[in-house]
């Protein structure tokens, strides 16, 4: 570091930031990623003396060129590559800015975007990256790989834990602020399961090389990054002989480990995996056994082995191996580990190791912790008054067709500017003097909030080239491509709500006889209300997110779905729990179908069990998330949304129906007695479908310019009722036609509707809103 300081590179710009812990006060600080744990609390002693090193430079990139490189793509949602992952096989929501890699095919207005961001990114490259990494690590050459990524709502969250195998030294610039914009964010591990995040402020940079095990969860908020790797050579090819060889052959497991992953060929990675599990490394145990389970180089696939091995990765603290170790548990493997089957309660307990958030409470470890563990965890801040205002801009209505001319002055949101357009009505950027290009479907809303006068502007663009497939759906809905407005019914506009929770509220869901509502939330509790009282009858918790409450059939028993992996369905009456099921990763939603329960999971697996005998009767692996599932009113049909894209339906039997990809992730599935709803999130093709089952045949298009995050069937089926970024609209199934629609000031996660029309939204404040066309609304006691 001295010698770079002596080139003048521009260090001096570098500041002690008073938000980092003291132990990365210095810049430099080095991890002790020894095998028995830094601390040496978790495993056995150690077997390692591997140190992983790794700087944090505070405010390397400054404030103004992080919100512009920002800008630049907040803009442009649907220019991210929706590629999967190598390491995690999610969706990346990556844009790449450069790589040496194959390039995907020229797109005008991507290359654009790239050369405006390299304005900005290759100067700080140059003048404070390269020096840096270049005198710290004297073998480094070209930067091969530098992209953004965006971990959003709804979105990724999560980039699990990793080794940049393909880089020789790999710099993350954080672009928000950890404990402002988000919580959680980028993390280092150890391999023995602890994982520790560094509360990197925007800006904040963070330069490694390889053998730094590391990741992100982003727990709440939203966090932007940008990401670049440095290889070893100047032309970008990898050399990948000589890193950590002789370490390796000094017997280092974490070496060998390493090793493995760049072996040149299948059983050399075999060999040295097997040395370093056997050493007792967890995460080598993980990945060997992953390659017995898979059948590596000429071994054939071997899942008992693999068990047993996930099994010691688990138990040595591998919290990623517990995905690994339910997955071939699920595959039948009794004798090796305990079957799902028997995984009740009492056992469950033992089977899921320390969250994450229990590592980072537990006050017996937090005691040895270093710096870094022991900071306070700051509050997130309301993401409302982060927002900045945008400039007033000139919104012009109407068009030469229609001859309506409305001229309107509005301030829009950084939110609402992202797909506003539609025939005739764009925006007037009066700052640019230019017209924004994106004509995708609109729906805006004039009048003051909160008047109850307020009148909704509903449009799409037939003529549009991005949706021109859509054109002749529109012509067959009258009402549709010319502007109308809708007063808003019932009793009125939607008011502030009922504190129910203290964190966000997932999801609601009414009893089916409508006198019970049930509650899933952020704090951990899913609740139970009494409408005709308004009580809470009761609260049940799982110390984690709960994504997911809903009531069976009968009302008799409720179903919770966690990020703690676990399903747990609980007799109302006397509040007894009945069943408890585990997936590998946090599970979404879950659907009843007299004692049938179906689970949809991040771990990729849509399953169905026999609630009577607690046995799986059917799981389908799905190549991303499981968002949603739902069966058809006579259990007939299963239907499952994906983060893979795809729409799926199974019958009874568990034979697929049909199978329907989509440009957008698949965030909800709902049946009426006629047909399955599926909502899908891109800006092409956003949008609620109505299909017909078994057939597949699309029967309605629902389009709408903000994205759905939700949507749900009326209990006649004749509405759906949608959740967006701006509240919930209420469409006619038949017309297609929007028939209300309920602005929040809010951002909304779900709605459900009773049979008397009564809608009851949950929303990321912790409240609970009725509306609708019911009569009244049931008075809930709000919590204390
Ligand atoms: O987004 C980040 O902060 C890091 C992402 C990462 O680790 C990677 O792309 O390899
Ligand atoms: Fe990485």
């Amino acid at each position: 570091e001295l010698d770079v300081r002596a080139r003048g590179q521009g260090l001096s710009r570098w500041r002690t930031a008073p938000h980092l812990p003291s132990f990365l006060d210095t810049h430099e600080e080095e991890l002790r990623l020894q095998q028995g744990g830094w601390w040496g609390w978790l495993a056995p002693p150690p077997q390692a003396a591997w140190r992983a090193k790794f700087n944090v430079l505070a405010s390397l990139v400054t404030e103004e060129e992080a919100v512009a490189m920002k800008r630049l793509l907040e803009d442009a949602p649907d220019d991210f590559d929706e590629d999967i992952d190598g390491v995690d096989k999610m969706i990346t929501y990556e844009f790449i800015i450069s790589s040496a890699g194959a390039q995907k095919a020229h797109d005008p207005v991507r290359s654009a975007r790239r050369a405006q961001l390299r304005r900005i990114t290759e100067p700080i490259l140059r003048e404070r990256i390269q020096p840096f990494v270049w005198a710290r690590y004297p073998k480094a050459g070209a930067v091969c790989h530098s992209m953004i990524r965006r971990y959003l709502e709804r979105e990724r969250r999560t980039h699990d834990t990793h080794w940049d195998i393909p880089s020789y030294v790999s710099v993350v610039v954080s672009l928000d602020s950890s404990g402002q914009d988000f919580e959680g964010g980028f993390f280092v591990t150890t391999g023995n399961g602890e994982k520790s995040f560094i509360p990197l402020q925007r800006g904040d940079t963070v330069v490694h090389q390889s053998d730094l095990l590391h990741g992100v969860h982003v727990r709440h908020g939203e966090r932007w990054s940008w990401a670049m790797w440095f290889q070893d050579s100047w032309d970008c090819s990898s050399r990948a002989e000589s890193w950590w060889q002789q370490e390796a052959e000094a017997r280092d497991p974490v070496a060998q480990t390493l090793r493995a992953m760049r072996a040149a060929t299948q059983q050399e990675s075999y060999s040295w995996l097997q040395e370093a599990a056997q050493a007792g490394f967890p995460r080598a145990q993980l990945y060997f056994g992953k390659a017995l389970e898979d059948g590596l180089a000429h071994h054939a696939p071997d899942p008992p082995a693999a068990a047993a091995w996930f099994e010691r990765s688990r138990l040595g603290g591998e919290i990623d191996a517990c995905a690994s170790a339910e997955i071939v548990v699920e595959a039948g493997l009794e004798g090796h580990v305990p079957s799902v089957q028997t995984i009740r309660p009492q056992i469950y307990r033992k089977q899921v190791p320390p969250t994450i958030k229990e590592i980072e409470c537990s006050p017996s470890r937090q005691r040895s912790a270093p710096a870094l563990m022991g900071r306070p965890v700051v509050p997130r801040m309301e993401e409302a008054t982060s927002r900045t205002e945008m400039p007033v801009r000139r919104l012009q209505l109407g068009s030469a067709k229609n001859g309506v001319d409305v001229d309107a002055t509005w301030r829009p949101t950084v939110d609402e500017t992202m797909s506003v357009g539609g025939l005739g009505a764009f925006f007037w950027d009066e700052t640019r003097r230019e017209r924004a290009h994106d004509q995708g479907p609109c729906e805006l809303e004039l009048g003051a909030p909160g008047t109850g006068l307020r009148q909704v502007i509903a449009m799409v663009s037939p003529g549009s080239s991005e949706s021109s497939s859509m054109a002749d759906d529109q012509r067959n809905r009258p009402g549709r491509s010319t502007m109308d407005a809708f007063p808003v019914r019932g009793f009125g506009a939607v008011g502030q709500g009922v504190q129910v929770h203290r964190r966000p509220v997932r999801s609601v869901n009414f009893a089916p006889d409508g006198q019970r509502l049930c509650t899933a939330s952020e704090d951990g509790t899913a609740k139970v209300f009494d409408l005709s009282t308004g009580k809470l009858l009761k609260e049940v918790d799982h110390h984690n997110t709960i994504w997911w409450a809903d009531f069976s059939q009968d009302g008799q028993m409720l179903v919770t779905c966690s990020d703690d992996r676990s399903v747990r369905v609980y007799d109302c009456s006397r509040w007894e729990l009945l069943e408890m099921f585990g997936h590998g990763l946090p599970v979404k939603s879950a659907s009843f179908s007299g004692e049938r329960l179906a689970t949809a999971s991040g771990d990729g697996f849509l399953r169905v069990f026999d609630l009577d005998s607690g046995r799986e009767l059917a799981k389908h692996k799905h190549e991303s998330w499981v968002i949603s599932c739902r069966f058809a009113h006579d259990g007939t049909f299963l239907a499952s949304g994906a983060a893979d894209k795809w729409l799926r339906v199974f019958d009874e039997e568990g034979e697929l129906v049909f199978k329907h990809c989509f440009a957008g992730l698949v965030t909800c599935v709902d049946f009426s007695k006629e047909a399955l709803l599926c909502a899908t999130t891109t800006r092409q093709e956003d949008g609620i479908y109505v299909l017909d089952v078994p057939s597949g045949r699309r029967v309605q298009l629902i389009q709408q310019k903000a994205i759905a995050l939700s949507a749900r069937f009326s209990p006649d089926g004749e509405q759906i009722h949608c959740v967006s970024r701006h509240g919930v609209q209420v469409y006619e199934v038949s017309s297609g036609q929007l028939l209300e629609n309920y602005p929040h000031d809010v951002h909304v996660n779900y709605v459900s509707m009773r049979s008397d029309g009564l809608l009851c939204s949950c929303a990321d404040d912790g409240r609970l809103r009725f509306f609708g066309t019911a009569a009244a609304a049931p008075a809930l006691e709000p919590m204390n």
